[in-house]
C-alpha cells in the first residue's frame, strides 16, 4: 500500500520512539484480547499520526491510514515496523522491551549503589555536581557532525520540501538529541528541535579551512574513531546494524577498510551498442513496475535511460567530432519471480518501489536488442543505486564510481552506503603516522586516503590513496617486527646496535677465524671448498646465533646450491657452545640422507671430540625413539636429525639453541612454531667450557630457539621480506664449481618421443650414467587410464633394459625399502630408479645424470623445476626430458627447456596460470593480511615502510614519542608467521 522511502525517513525521525510506544502497547494488548483491539489500535495510531501528519502535511502518512476493511492488524503492524526500519512487529515489540529492561537495570544500580560512601572514599568525586559537557563524546568530531547536524535541521525545517531521506539519518544511539531520556513525550519533538537549533547557534561557526591545522597537535586528538562501533553510523538503521555486524564488519575501520573491487567509468561509451554487448552506463531511472503475469509468476521491469554519444563510424575513416549525435537508448531489466509469495503485488510493488522515477543508476550487463529501436533488454545485470548526494555529484563530475564486492551476504549497495556514511564520521586528524614520514614518503594523510579510496576524484587520486594503505599494511607489520626485536634485547646501546644492524646487515658478520672449533673442523672436513654465498650465508647466521635474541632466518636458495651444508655448521656452532640442535625435514628419505651426509663427514674428525648425533623418526623402533628421547632430555645428544617427531610432545631438549627446517613451506606455521614450546635453560648447558663463545647473558634463563628455516622455492624478495622481515632473509645465489646446465628437452609422450627416450637412456647408462624415471602415480587406476604408473612399468623397464638394475621407491613403501632403495641407486647397485614424486624433496644422489617424467603436464612448473634439480648435482652432464600426454601440453613444459632459473619459472608458472589466479585463493591465501597489495608490484612500498619503521623506531625505541602509532599498532593484529 505504501512504501515511500520519505515516510520511512519520517517514520524513522523524532517520532519513532513514540509510534514504536503505541505499535508495540497495541500488539501486546491484540495479542492478549485478540477481539475488538482493530479498532482501537487503529484509533491510537491514528490519532498519532493525524497529529503528525497535519503538522507535516505528509500525504504519504494519511495513505498509511487507508487501511482497508480487510486488511488484518497485523498486517499493518508488521508493515509499520518494517517501514521504522525493524524487521517485524515481534522484533520491535522486543526491542522496545530491552530498552526498558537496560533503563530499569539501569534504575536498579542506582539505586544500590551507596553514594556517600564513594564520596567519601573519593573526594574528588562531586556527585550530582557535573560540569555540564558537550552533547558529543568528542568534540574533535564535532566538525563533521555539526555540518550535517545543521543542514538537517535545516531541512527538517523547512517541511517536507527538503530532503529527508537525509535529514534524519542520526541512529538511536548517537543522534544528539537521543540523548535525552527515553520517557520523553511526543512532545519532545518540538523541545528537540529547539534545543537543537539553540545548540547550533551557541557553536562558533566552523572553519573549514582550518582543521588541517589541528593535526599538528596530533597527541590530543586520537584515531579512536576508527575502532569505534558502527553503531554510529548516522542513518543505520537497526537492521542495517545487524546486518553488516554479522558479516563482520563491527568497527568504522573494518568497513573503511573494504575497498571498491573497480571503480566504473561513468563516461558512456560512444559508438553503436551491439546486440550481446556487455554494457556498463548509468542513466536515470524512467519507470519501475511489478508485472502479475498469473498466479505464481510475476516479473519487474525498470526502464533506464541512458544517453550515449552514437557516432557515425564508417570502416576506414574514424569519423568527426561533429558526426556524435547525442542519443538517449531505453534499457529494459528484467527480473522474474516464480512461486505464489514472490509473484504477490505487493512483493512486486515492493521491488519496484526500490527504484523511483529519476533515481541515477549504474548498470551493467548484457544487453538484447528489443523490437523498438533504441531499446534494449537486461535479464542478467546489476543495477547500482547511486542514491546521496555525494555520488549524484560524483557522477555530474564524471568521477570514477566505486563498485564493492559483496561480502557475507551484504549487498555491495549497502555496504558503499554504510562506508558513505562513515566517510561522513572521519576527521582529518584520524591519521596516526607522524606527519614527517608522510613527507618523507610522499603519502597522503590517512583521512585523504580513504577519501581517495572511496571516492576519488579521478584514477590517479585513488592510486595514490592505496598506495598510501598498501603503505599502511606494511608499516605496521614492519614497525611490530622490530619493535618486538627491539623489546626482546635489554639496553638502549644493544637496540640501537640491533636498529643499526637492521640498517646494515652487511657488516654483521663472523669470520672463519672466529668460528668455534667445531664448525671449523666440519669445514675441514668437507671435500670441497663452500662458494662465496655459502661461506657469507654461514658468516651471516653464526653472527645471529651469538646474539641474545633468538634468529628467524630464512635461508633461500635454488635446487642444489648447498643450503644443507650452511645449516649443518650453524648446528655446530651451537653444538660447540654446549647447547644442541635439532634439524628437522619433511620426509623420512630426506631425514636418512642427512643424517648419513652428516656421519660420513663427522667420521673424518680426529680425536674423540666428535658431536653425538641421532636420527629420530616415524619408524624408529619404540626402544630405540626412547634411548633417544632420553639422551635428548639429559643432554646424551648434542644433535638430532628428523623427521615431525622432533616435534612431538614426548620429546623434550635439555639445551634446545637451533632448530632448523629445512623446506620451511611443507611445515604448517604451527608446526614450526612449536620448537618455540621447547625452551632452554641457559643454566643447562651441556658443557661450560666452549660456552665463551656464546654471548648469551647468564641473566636470560629462557629464550626461544633460533630458528632457521630452508626453502628452494623460489619467492620473489618483496614476499621474503614482507614474511621474514629484511634482516632476516639470507640467500645463496650461486650454485657449486663444476655443474653444468641440464640439458632440457620436453617431448611428447607418443612411439616416436618414447622410442628417443629410450634411445637416449641406453645411451647415458652405457655410459655409466644413472636414470629417474618419474611416474605421477603408483598403481595403475580406472580412472585415469591415461597416466604412466611406477609399479606397472617396473616390469616392462626391467625388460627392454636388460643388464641395467631398476629399483622402484614410492611413498607407499615401508621405510626401510625407501632407505634401502635409495642406497642401491646412490651407490650403482640400481641404475635406474622408478619413482614417485617422493623424490622432489631434497634426494641427493650426485652422480644421477638422467631424469624422464612421465605424463609431465601432471605437476606444477615450480615442482617439475624441483624434480629436475635430482640430476646435475655433480660434475657430470645432465639431461632431463618432459613427455607430455598430449601436444597441447607441450607449450607449457617448455618454458622449462628455456630456463633452469627458479624465479624465472616461479613467475612464469604465475603467468601461465592465468591473470585470474594471480589473486585467487591461492596467492591471497598466502598474505592475507594484505588485502590490496600486490607483492609482484608494490615491493618497492614494502621497502619504504621498511625504512619508515627503522626512522620512527630509531627516533624513538619504545615508540614513547608516537603515542597514537603505538596504539594503532597494538589495533593491528599481530601476525603469526615462523613461530611467532
Ligand atoms: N661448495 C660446494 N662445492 C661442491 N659441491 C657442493 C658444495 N656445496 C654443496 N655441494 C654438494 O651439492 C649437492 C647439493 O647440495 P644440497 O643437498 O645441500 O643442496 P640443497 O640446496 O639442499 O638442494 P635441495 O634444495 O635440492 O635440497 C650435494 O651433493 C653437496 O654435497
Amino acid at each position: 500500500m505504501i512504501a515511500s522511502s520519505s515516510l520511512q525517513s519520517w517514520l524513522k525521525c523524532g517520532s519513532d520512539n513514540n509510534l514504536a510506544r503505541v505499535i508495540s502497547l497495541e500488539f501486546r494488548r491484540g495479542r492478549s484480547k485478540r477481539f475488538g483491539s482493530k479498532m482501537r489500535f487503529r484509533n491510537a495510531l491514528g490519532s498519532r499520526l493525524f497529529q503528525w501528519c497535519s503538522r507535516e502535511n505528509h500525504t504519504s502518512v494519511r495513505k498509511l491510514l487507508e487501511v482497508d476493511g480487510t486488511s488484518e492488524r497485523s498486517k499493518l503492524l508488521k508493515k509499520v515496523s518494517v517501514l521504522m526500519g525493524y524487521s517485524n512487529a515481534q522484533d520491535l515489540v522486543e526491542q522496545q522491551r530491552a530498552r526498558r529492561e537496560s533503563a530499569t537495570e539501569l534504575i536498579s544500580v542506582f539505586k544500590e549503589i551507596d553514594f556517600p560512601e564513594i564520596s567519601a572514599k573519593f573526594p574528588c568525586i562531586k556527585i550530582g555536581d557535573a560540569s555540564p559537557i558537550d552533547l558529543y563524546e568528542d568534540s574533535t568530531n564535532m566538525t563533521c557532525k555539526e555540518t550535517v547536524l545543521s543542514e538537517n535541521l535545516t531541512n527538517f525545517i523547512r517541511g517536507s520540501g527538503g530532503n529527508l531521506k537525509t535529514a534524519y539519518e542520526f541512529p538511536n544511539e548517537c543522534h544528539p538529541l537521543r540523548q535525552t531520556p527515553t520517557t520523553a513525550d511526543d512532545a519532545s519533538i518540538t523541545e528537540e528541535t529547539s534545543l537543537m537549533a539553540h545548540h547550533i547557534s551557541q557553536e562558533p561557526a566552523v572553519d573549514k579551512e582550518a582543521r588541517p591545522e589541528s593535526l599538528a597537535d596530533a597527541k590530543t586528538s586520537d584515531n579512536s574513531m576508527l575502532d569505534k562501533s558502527i553503531k554510529c553510523l548516522p542513518g543505520t538503521t537497526s537492521r542495517q546494524y545487524r546486518q553488516l555486524e554479522d558479516g563482520g564488519f563491527h568497527t568504522v575501520r573494518k568497513l573503511l577498510q573494504h575497498f571498491p573491487r573497480t571503480y566504473a567509468d561513468l563516461q558512456n561509451p560512444q559508438g553503436p551498442i551491439e546486440d550481446g554487448q556487455y554494457i556498463m552506463l548509468f542513466g536515470t531511472v524512467i519507470s519501475s513496475r511489478g508485472i502479475k503475469v498469473k498466479s505464481t509468476l510475476g516479473f519487474l521491469e525498470v526502464v533506464v535511460g541512458c544517453s550515449i554519444v552514437e557516432t557515425e563510424l564508417s570502416s576506414s575513416v574514424k569519423s568527426s567530432h561533429s558526426d556524435a549525435e547525442q542519443k538517449t537508448i531505453h534499457l529494459h531489466l528484467k527480473k522474474f519471480f516464480s512461486g505464489t509469495r514472490f509473484s504477490s503485488q505487493y512483493f512486486l510493488n515492493c521491488m519496484s518501489a526500490k527504484h523511483k522515477e529519476g533515481d541515477l543508476v549504474y548498470v551493467s550487463g548484457k544487453v538484447k536488442k528489443a523490437l523498438a529501436n533504441g531499446h534494449y533488454e537486461l535479464k542478467e545485470y546489476t543495477i547500482d543505486g547511486l542514491e546521496g548526494e555525494g555520488e549524484q555529484s560524483s557522477m555530474l563530475d564524471r568521477r570514477p564510481h566505486p563498485i564493492y564486492p559483496s561480502k557475507a551476504g551484504l549487498k555491495p549497495n549497502l555496504l558503499g552506503l554504510s562506508i558513505s556514511r562513515a566517510l561522513k564520521l572521519l576527521t582529518p586528524d584520524v591519521d596516526p603516522m607522524p606527519p614527517d614520514v608522510l613527507v618523507e614518503f610522499n603519502l597522503p594523510n590517512l583521512f585523504d586516503a580513504y577519501m581517495g579510496i572511496h571516492k576519488p576524484k579521478d584514477r590517479n587520486e585513488a592510486d595514490f590513496a592505496r598506495r598510501r594503505l598498501i603503505f599502511d599494511d606494511f608499516f605496521y607489520l614492519q614497525l611490530g617486527r622490530l619493535f618486538q626485536m627491539l623489546e626482546a634485547v635489554g639496553t638502549r646501546v644493544e637496540k640501537e646496535e640491533l636498529l643499526y644492524k637492521c640498517k646494515n646487515h652487511e657488516l654483521n658478520t663472523v669470520g672463519v677465524d672466529d668460528w668455534s672449533p667445531l664448525t671449523k673442523k666440519l669445514l675441514k672436513a668437507l671435500p670441497y671448498s663452500l662458494t662465496p654465498s655459502q661461506l657469507n650465508a654461514v658468516k651471516e647466521i653464526i653472527w645471529d646465533l651469538r646474539r641474545p635474541v633468538p634468529m628467524n632466518r630464512l635461508l633461500q636458495g635454488d635446487v642444489g646450491c648447498g643450503k644443507t651444508i650452511v645449516a649443518f655448521l650453524a648446528c655446530m656452532e651451537v653444538v660447540s657452545s654446549g647447547f644442541q640442535a635439532a634439524f628437522m625435514v619433511p620426509t623420512e628419505v630426506l631425514a636418512v640422507q642427512h643424517y648419513e651426509h652428516l656421519t660420513s663427514l663427522l667420521n673424518k674428525f680426529d680425536g674423540d671430540d666428535k658431536p653425538n648425533i641421532a636420527l629420530l623418526t616415524g619408524s624408529t623402533s619404540t626402544r630405540e625413539s626412547r634411548i633417544i628421547r632420553n639422551g635428548l632430555k639429559t643432554g646424551d645428544i648434542a644433535m638430532v636429525i628428523g623427521t615431525h617427531s622432533l616435534i612431538a610432545d614426548k620429546t623434550d631438549f635439555s639445551a634446545l639453541r637451533i632448530s632448523v627446517i629445512d623446506e620451511q613451506q611443507r611445515f604448517g606455521v604451527v608446526q614450526r612454531g612449536r620448537f618455540n614450546s621447547k625452551l632452554y635453560t641457559s643454566s643447562s648447558k651441556l658443557s661450560d667450557e666452549n660456552a665463551s663463545s656464546d654471548e648469551a647473558s647468564d641473566s636470560e634463563t629462557f629464550m626461544a630457539p633460533h630458528v632457521l628455516a630452508m626453502s628452494a622455492t623460489p619467492i620473489p624478495r618483496t614476499l621474503a621480506l614482507a614474511l621474514y622481515g629484511d634482516m632476516s632473509l639470507t640467500q645463496i645465489m650461486d650454485l657449486p664449481p663444476g655443474r653444468q646446465p641440464i640439458e632440457t628437452l620436453a617431448l611428447e609422450g607418443n612411439d616416436a618421443g618414447f622410442k628417443t627416450v629410450f634411445q637416449m637412456m641406453r645411451d647415458e647408462l652405457k655410459d655409466g650414467g644413472k636414470v629417474y624415471l618419474v611416474y605421477p602415480i603408483i598403481d595403475e587406476s580406472e580412472h585415469l587410464p591415461q597416466l604412466r604408473a611406477a609399479t606397472a612399468e617396473f616390469d616392462s623397464i626391467k625388460e627392454k633394459f636388460e643388464g641395467y638394475p631398476c629399483g622402484l621407491l614410492h611413498g607407499r613403501m615401508r621405510s626401510d625399502e625407501k632407505d634401502e632403495a635409495l642406497s642401491s641407486f646412490r651407490s650403482g647397485e640400481t641404475r635406474i630408479l622408478l619413482s614417485t614424486q617422493v623424490i622432489e624433496i631434497g634426494v641427493d644422489v650426485p652422480d644421477a645424470s638422467m631424469m624422464v617424467v612421465m605424463n609431465a603436464e601432471r605437476f606444477g612448473i615450480a615442482q617439475l623445476h624441483q624434480l629436475r634439480g635430482r640430476v646435475g648435482r655433480g660434475e657430470r652432464k645432465s639431461r632431463c626430458i618432459f613427455l607430455a600426454s598430449t601436444p597441447s601440453t607441450l607449450p607449457r613444459l617448455k618454458v622449462l627447456e628455456k630456463s633452469a632459473d627458479g624465479f624465472y619459472l616461479a613467475n612464469a608458472d604465475l603467468l601461465l596460470r592465468g591473470p585470474g589466479n594471480l589473486l585467487g585463493k591461492k596467492q591471497s591465501g598466502h598474505l592475507p593480511e594484505f588485502p590490496i597489495a600486490r607483492l609482484e608490484i608494490d615491493g618497492g612500498i614494502l621497502q619504504e615502510a621498511h625504512h619508515a619503521a627503522l626512522k620512527v623506531l630509531a627516533a624513538s625505541n619504545d615508540l614513547a614519542l608516537y603515542p597514537r602509532l603505538k596504539v594503532e599498532l597494538s589495533m593491528r593484529q599481530p601476525l603469526c608467521i615462523l613461530g611467532d
